[in-house]
């Protein structure tokens, strides 16, 4: 039983999507962790290693095309991966000649959509990120016995940052800083110390963003991300800066936003449902596939990937050349 595994990038956060419906059984949840865990070391992992793994496998609702699930590298489970999802439409549409469908996740049905290429040869589509919750309970937040984190200082993290708690609905802790604090090491410092699974204010982890704001409608947003560390970029991240850069920075709703990460650029738009602090963002960027590895089930399951190679395509060529000029 051979095994195809897609890989894949959104600002270069990149993933192996890994279509289960192609297998003549489902991967335990065991086995599930531990291949991703394999696959994803950069050293010793699968052609390079990768941030995670995008599971796919048939959803049970109605009308829906697929149901992804985001196993981080290091095993860890999340509800939503805002890169990943592109990736993963782009896969699905692709499979099932679909422009405009939905994807079931943990917690909701989102619509996603081939959107306009953000420049030749960028396959570029749109996702919706859903629910938002600003509960502490959400966010599996412990700070102070705060019901919501908006713009406050946790001094036990810094005397001089203040950050708000969001979940997208993974969690998300953001702060604004200037251009120093952006490339400096205290996301590392903080960031870290949030996803040591010993802290008392996010026993879960909490993927922590730092954004400098560019201009109106333009942010550079730099993600630590819980069971990973540094990735190129985070999509829900992204979204989640773009909402609290709308409610305390004075971006605007409705309009586009530009996100400039590491590994790129992605759009934004923040939306408010009725106007009743009811958020959701959608999510437009690349989605590029670098290529596709083939190998057994028995060699996946047993990590042998000595042996294996990535038959690329030619799409980290033309993104590269879209990054290189932006
Ligand atoms: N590390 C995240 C999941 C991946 C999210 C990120 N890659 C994205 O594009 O949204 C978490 O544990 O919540």
């Amino acid at each position: 039983m051979n095994v195809t595994l897609t890989k894949v990038h959104g600002s270069e956060n990149d993933f192996f999507i890994l279509d289960q419906t192609q297998l003549d059984r489902q991967l335990t949840e065991n086995e599930l962790k531990q291949v991703t865990q394999n696959v994803a070391k950069r050293s010793g992992g699968l052609v390079g290693g990768a941030d995670g793994v995008l599971s796919v496998t048939q959803s049970e609702h109605p009308g829906v095309a697929g149901k992804m699930r985001v196993i981080n590298a290091d095993g860890s489970e999340a509800s939503m991966c805002g890169n990943g999802i592109r990736t993963v439409a782009r896969y699905l549409g692709e499979k099932q000649q679909q422009e405009t469908f939905k994807i079931e996740t943990m917690y909701a049905d989102l619509m996603v959509k081939h959107a306009p290429s953000l420049a030749p040869g960028i396959a570029t589509y749109q996702a919706e990120i859903s629910p938002v919750s600003f509960a502490a309970a959400d966010l599996k937040m412990h700070v102070a016995d705060l019901s919501e984190l908006h713009h406050k200082k946790i001094p036990a993290l810094s005397q001089q940052l203040y950050f708000t708690a969001v979940a997208v609905p993974n969690p998300h802790l953001i702060g604004f800083v200037d251009h120093t604090t952006l490339l400096g090491p205290e996301l590392g410092r903080i960031a870290s110390y949030l996803n040591d699974g010993a802290n008392p204010y996010f026993p879960d982890g909490v993927n922590v963003s730092f954004v400098e704001v560019l201009g109106q409608n333009h942010i550079f947003v730099r993600t630590y991300e819980r069971g990973v560390g540094f990735t190129n970029a985070c999509g829900t991240g992204m979204s989640a800066a773009s909402l609290i850069t709308v409610l305390e920075q004075g971006a605007d709703f409705e309009s586009p936003i530009t996100v400039r990460n590491p590994g790129g650029v992605v759009k934004t738009l923040v939306h408010d449902r009725s106007a009743a602090q009811n958020y959701w963002m959608e999510l437009i960027g690349n989605a590029t596939f670098t290529g596709v590895v083939t190998l057994s089930l028995a060699d996946l399951l047993a990590a042998n990937f000595a042996d294996v190679e990535l038959q690329k395509t030619d799409e980290q060529t033309a993104y590269q050349n879209f990054v290189a000029n932006l």
